[in-house]
């Protein structure tokens, strides 16, 4: 029986109009399928308690809106203010990826994500990546399948700006779904190979 500890994943978040928090839920899930346990903090609101959470958590997936082709001023607040943690090492170590969305196809998400990737660059976090194949790049494909927008460093989604979470796309909210379920995958097969069970026997030990 392989050894699969439990691990916690905690969604890290700032959403003004409520679709970020809505993909933000559905990573969520996906961590949660995958056996995690799951937490959805968002940033802007971040207390004692949810810088706790994020402390004790073996997986950190960043999330925010596209704006003006980067993250939101609440996310970047919430990034300057992890530089204590920066300073201690305390997200040494940690897995982490992310998602963004916004109301243009590209809207220059790429650059967004490259902002959380480096984010937990600084940090020594392990960045997990998207590891889906391009939803739509052929003309039989279905804009429907997962990672339509075809970006492969973390989740990317669109909405259309007139409207509100009725205006998700179910790729993307699927998309998002999967992210949760790969980093809670790589997460609890890091703890496997570097916590010592309760019985001191990990997987593939005689
Ligand atoms: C200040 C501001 C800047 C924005 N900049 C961009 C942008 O650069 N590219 C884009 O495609 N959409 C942009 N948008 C649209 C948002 O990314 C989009 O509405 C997103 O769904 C908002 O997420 P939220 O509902 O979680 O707040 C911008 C919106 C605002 C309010």
């Amino acid at each position: 029986m392989p050894y699969t500890p439990e691990t916690t994943v905690s969604v890290a978040h700032h959403s003004r109009q409520g679709h970020t928090a809505v993909l933000a839920a559905a990573v969520a899930d996906g961590a949660l399928e995958a056996g995690a346990q799951a937490h959805l903090i968002a940033v802007d609101r971040i207390d004692e308690d949810g810088w706790r959470l994020l402390d004790a958590s073996d997986a950190i997936v960043f999330g925010c809106p596209t704006y003006m082709g980067n993250v939101s001023s609440e996310f970047q607040a919430f990034a300057e203010a992890t530089s204590r943690r920066w300073l201690d090492g305390a997200w040494q170590d940690k897995v982490a990826a992310g998602f963004t969305n916004s109301g243009c196809l590209s809207g220059d998400k790429l650059q967004v994500l490259q902002a959380l990737t480096i984010l937990a660059a600084q940090h020594g976090m392990h960045w997990v990546n998207l590891g889906l194949k391009p939803g739509f790049s052929a003309s039989t494909d279905s804009m429907d399948a997962p990672n339509r927008l075809g970006i492969f460093l973390g989740a990317g989604a669109q909405s259309p700006a007139d409207l509100g979470d009725e205006g998700l796309h179910k790729s993307d909210l699927e998309t998002c779904r999967l992210l949760g379920v790969r980093v809670a995958t790589v997460s609890a097969a890091l703890a496997a190979g570097t916590r010592v069970p309760a019985d001191g026997v990990r997987a593939g030990a005689a």
